[in-house]
């Protein structure tokens, strides 16, 4: 279990990441809901944007943006929310994006499969003499080009319709870095920020969110060779795992070594450009 020496180190993690000592749903998701409305209000813009993939955290970031469009509104401002949604072709969890889109209600979807242009930037690499260690290292990349896809095609109806795009990290995501760079990472506004991936199913299930959505195992699901891969099986960590480590529940000593290596070795994830 934890020694002094690694509480310290979880402390500062955990308030680097802003994961509060105490949680109460009902509270954190009015927070949010005003955080959302008041930051577009303030920028002078109208429109939310997000991706909606069938996990928990985009099921419950999409619905807090709904409620912050509509509590915009009520209060005079023009706002709306845009659902994307971002399907690499045919998604085979296609049922869970609908039933969150049915559950979320959002103002608008709008779907852009990123297969095309995903398919032809890597096309265009391989034409340009790029070469990868094996049929996997190319897959793995690929899987990242498919999600900054999605963030192009975030910030193009972000341009469009004078809108933030809205990212769905939170803190057990952050901590392990497990995010593509400039991809699913980059956004204009993150109000997931602090929870723990058990606070972002708490959040989920208080604001009615339908079970099977909220108990849905994590997907990135990036890569084509292994459709739907689980989360934890990529980390090697379990997320109740990185959920008690940064909630200062006792974990095994080998579990928080893990999890401050990956959390040291993704830190220029986390920060602005290396600048000299
Ligand atoms: N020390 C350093 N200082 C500054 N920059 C550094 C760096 N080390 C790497 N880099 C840069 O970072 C790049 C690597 O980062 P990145 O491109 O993100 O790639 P990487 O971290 O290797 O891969 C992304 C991981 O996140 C997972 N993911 C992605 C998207 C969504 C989800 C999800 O849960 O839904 C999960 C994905 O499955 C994969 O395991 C390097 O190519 C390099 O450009
Ligand atoms: N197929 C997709 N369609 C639309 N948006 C997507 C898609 N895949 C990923 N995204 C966007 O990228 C974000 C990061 O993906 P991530 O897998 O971390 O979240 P999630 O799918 O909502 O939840 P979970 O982590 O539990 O699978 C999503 O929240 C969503 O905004
Ligand atoms: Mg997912």
């Amino acid at each position: 279990m934890t020694d002094i020496a690694s509480t310290t180190q979880r402390r500062l993690i955990a308030e680097q990441l802003r994961v509060p000592s105490t949680f109460d749903a009902a509270t954190e998701i009015e927070r949010r809901v005003v955080f959302l409305a008041d930051r577009l209000v303030d920028a002078g813009l109208s429109t939310l944007v997000l991706g909606i993939s069938g996990g928990v955290d985009s099921t419950t970031a999409g619905r807090l943006c709904q409620l912050a469009v509509e509590r915009a509104r009520q209060a005079g401002h023009p706002a709306t929310f845009v659902a994307m949604r971002l399907p690499y072709g045919v998604q085979a969890d296609e049922h869970h994006a609908q039933a969150a889109l049915a559950f979320i209600r959002p103002d608008r979807v709008l779907t852009v499969d990123v297969k095309p242009a995903s398919d032809a930037a890597l096309a265009a690499l391989l034409a340009g003499g790029l070469t990868f260690a094996d049929a996997a290292a190319q897959d793995f990349v690929l899987g990242n080009v498919k999600a900054r896809q999605r963030m192009i095609a975030q910030y193009a109806v972000a341009g469009a319709t004078a809108g933030l795009v809205v990212g769905t990290d939170h803190a057990a995501e952050a901590a392990t870095g497990f995010f593509t760079k400039y991809g699913d990472g980059a956004a204009d506004v993150v109000p997931l920020t602090g929870l723990t991936k058990r606070r972002v199913r708490a959040l989920a299930e208080t604001l009615g969110a339908p079970a099977d959505l909220v108990g849905k195992p994590p997907t990135a699901d990036l890569e084509s060779l292994a459709p739907g891969r689980l989360d934890e099986d990529a980390l090697g960590l379990t997320y109740e795992q990185i959920d008690d480590y940064l909630e200062g529940r006792p974990v095994p000593a080998e579990v928080a070594e893990r999890l401050e290596a990956r959390y040291r070795a993704t830190d220029h994830k986390r920060q602005p450009p290396i600048a000299p």
